[in-house]
């Protein structure tokens, strides 16, 4: 017996988090969450627990809420952008010359909204193709592994399972380099070529590397095909990771110490990209714009810029429409016998 309604295809745009409010008390809730996940510290969570909750969640919050409550914006910048994604790609699906009805979602891993409320409310819904397009460019077990495991772990108190396809990551899909190459261009028309262009995507601790996480790998490559396609010397550009956390050694170049060493050479101007945020947030907002800004200029450096993450530019919307399509199209295939 056909349903009767046409089915519902649902796409779920997923980012890491964010606290409700820059306060100390919204923070510690976000971060207790956050850092709790075994995926994004694999200390054993006996010992982790106990210096998570008696140092940690003591000390981190209220530093971290400063932070936040210089950065916000009416809400929290990452939610925003992401909520502004999703209107932008709801419009893109609903020009589209589909059979079914294609419904697009945010989620957060931490914090709201959240990934396993989606969920809930889209099997509430009766929608039963669900595709999860993870807005983190090159696939790390500590961000898109998280993903995974939310989906996973919401599956197991589910009698009735949707079909559930995930977009991997896309650190060398030709529209994102195309897309980042047409973000540093459109500000250098603006504010001229630097000295050099610090390509500093967020860092995960190094064992995870030796482990065989594939984001370091995945970042150099994001950078050395943007560089090529910007048509840099070698010398005009740098990988970088930055947002460390902990005490154990992290991928490297680090950021900060790039910065230093550039500020100390005398270099005269530097502009830093970050493409691994598809949306800027606190990592980019407070420390790349603000903090490292000091930590290049205090050493002696000159002209520093920060140029802002995709977020809304169309070519952004573009790249989410072209990894979600294929599998909408797949869905709407299957679906074919039901209208
Ligand atoms: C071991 C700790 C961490 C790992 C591993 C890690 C990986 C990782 N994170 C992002 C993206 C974001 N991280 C953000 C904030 C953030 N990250 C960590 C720690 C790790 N991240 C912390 C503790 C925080 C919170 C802020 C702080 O306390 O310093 C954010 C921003 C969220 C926001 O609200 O604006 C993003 C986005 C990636 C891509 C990544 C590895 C691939
Ligand atoms: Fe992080
Ligand atoms: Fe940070």
């Amino acid at each position: 017996m056909k349903p009767s309604n046409p089915p519902e295809i649902a796409v779920v745009l997923v980012n890491l988090g964010t606290p409700d409010a820059p306060t100390e008390a919204a923070v510690r809730r976000y971060l207790k969450q956050f850092l709790s996940d075994p995926r994004v510290i694999e200390i054993p969570q006996f010992i982790w627990q106990i210096i998570l909750n008696l140092f940690v969640l003591r000390s981190r919050p209220k530093r971290v809420a400063h932070a936040y409550a210089s950065v916000w914006d009416g809400d929290s910048p990452l939610r925003k952008i992401t909520l502004a994604q999703v209107d932008l790609l709801q419009q893109r699906f609903d020009q589209q010359q589909l059979h079914c009805k294609v419904s697009v979602h945010a989620a957060m891993t931490y914090g709201k909204p959240a990934l396993t409320d989606v969920l809930s409310a889209l099997t509430a819904k009766k929608v039963e193709q669900i595709v999860m397009l993870p807005a983190y460019p090159q696939f790390s077990g500590s961000t898109t592994g998280a993903v995974f495991d939310v989906v996973a772990k919401w599956g197991l108190k589910q009698r009735n399972l949707p079909s559930i396809s995930f977009v991997k990551d896309y650190f060398a899909h030709p529209q994102y380099i195309q897309a980042l190459a047409e973000s540093v261009k459109r500000f250098q028309a603006q504010h001229g070529k630097p000295e050099k262009l610090l390509l500093s995507f967020h860092g995960i601790p190094e064992p995870y590397e030796q482990k065989g996480d594939p984001y370091a790998r995945r970042c150099r490559c994001t950078a050395a095909h943007l560089a090529q396609v910007l048509g840099l010397e070698r010398h005009e550009w740098e990988c970088s990771f930055q947002s460390r956390f902990g005490k154990q050694e992290w991928v490297k170049p680090y950021t900060d110490v790039t910065l230093t060493e550039w500020g100390k050479q005398g270099i005269k101007s530097v502009q830093v990209l970050s493409p691994a945020f598809s949306a800027d947030c606190l990592e980019t907002l407070e420390e790349l714009a603000v903090e490292n800004r000091q930590t290049f200029q205090s050493n002696g450096g000159g002209d520093y810029h920060y140029i802002p993450a995709l977020n809304v530019d169309a070519a952004h919307i573009d790249l989410f429409e072209s990894l979600a399509l294929p599998h909408v199209q797949a869905w709407q295939q299957n679906l074919q016998g039901w209208y």
